[in-house]
């Protein structure tokens, strides 16, 4: 079998066209993503890679006037399926947006509030919750000794690993990034795609990013899109070293975009 195809898919799209009113942002876009894996998204701006990634969890619900046609199956159920809760669905897909958001509320707080909104009161377990999703975002020895100061008081590399550590303490099965790492210094950056890297032993992981060393450098799969079209799928190396379609190849050597 051919080896893009060989590994389990996680969520898989399949016929994807999405409408904001009359414009027409995504066209036909089939993309199986690998379960376990960092499938990175890339394509000149505007070509609507961070539409189609908002499609994976319903965001685009919230924006008047999307339509969308064709199916987004997460575990073989279509996502926009009439049974299927989208607050319930953001639990299971996390999202990571450009520019870190923590809430202005202490560090615990910010960790703790998706689990208590879930339901659970008990502080022990709350405690176990905020400190097991600190430990897995690489950011507990940094804050274990203010986690009652305000999250707002942390650097911009720290407050994304915050974020990444709210996603986790919902127990989610995939995280979607949005250039997570395109407001941070080289340091902070680092620090991030070596938690993608980490991270991906446990989540299957989608990252829109506008920096092609990083797609070679965290990604196993990469999409490229342009204009709305996905105009080509395959492993990583594949995409960088012998891309299939000419389109592809102008863009990684940097000819337009
Ligand atoms: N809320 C919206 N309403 C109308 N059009 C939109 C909306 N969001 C995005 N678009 C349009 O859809 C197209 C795809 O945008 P999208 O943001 O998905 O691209 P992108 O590849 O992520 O771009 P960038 O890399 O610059 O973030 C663009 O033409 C954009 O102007």
């Amino acid at each position: 079998m051919n080896a893009v195809l060989a590994s389990t898919n996680k969520i898989e799209t399949k016929n994807l066209n999405l409408f904001y009113k009359n414009f027409q942002a995504l066209y036909d876009v089939s993309i199986p993503i690998k379960k376990n894996k960092v499938t990175a998204l890339i394509g000149p701006s505007g070509c609507g890679k961070s539409t189609y990634l908002r499609t994976l969890n319903r965001m685009n619900d919230v924006i008047d006037g999307t339509k969308i046609e064709g199916e987004v199956l997460l575990g073989g159920t279509n996502i926009y399926g009439p049974d299927v809760d989208p607050v319930q669905l953001r639990r299971v897909v996390g999202m990571v947006f450009q520019k870190p958001n923590p809430f202005p509320l202490n560090i615990f707080d910010n960790i703790a509030y998706g689990p208590r909104i879930h339901g659970i009161k008990n502080k022990e377990k709350l405690g176990s919750i905020v400190e097991n999703s600190l430990r897995s975002a690489a950011l507990w020895e940094e804050v274990k000794d203010r986690l009652h100061k305000s999250a707002l008081g942390l650097s911009g590399g720290q407050q994304q690993r915050l974020v990444i550590a709210r996603v986790l303490a919902v127990d989610p099965e995939v995280i979607l990034m949005d250039e997570p790492a395109s407001a941070l210094d080289p340091i902070s950056t680092s620090k991030i795609e070596d938690l993608i890297h980490q991270l991906k032993n446990n989540y299957t992981i989608v990252i829109v990013t506008h920096n092609m060393q990083q797609a070679a450098r965290i990604s196993d799969y990469t999409g490229f899109f342009l204009n709305g079209e996905m105009i080509e799928y395959d492993k990583t190396n594949a995409i960088f070293t012998t891309p299939r379609d000419k389109r592809t190849e102008d863009y990684i050597t940097g000819r337009f975009g």
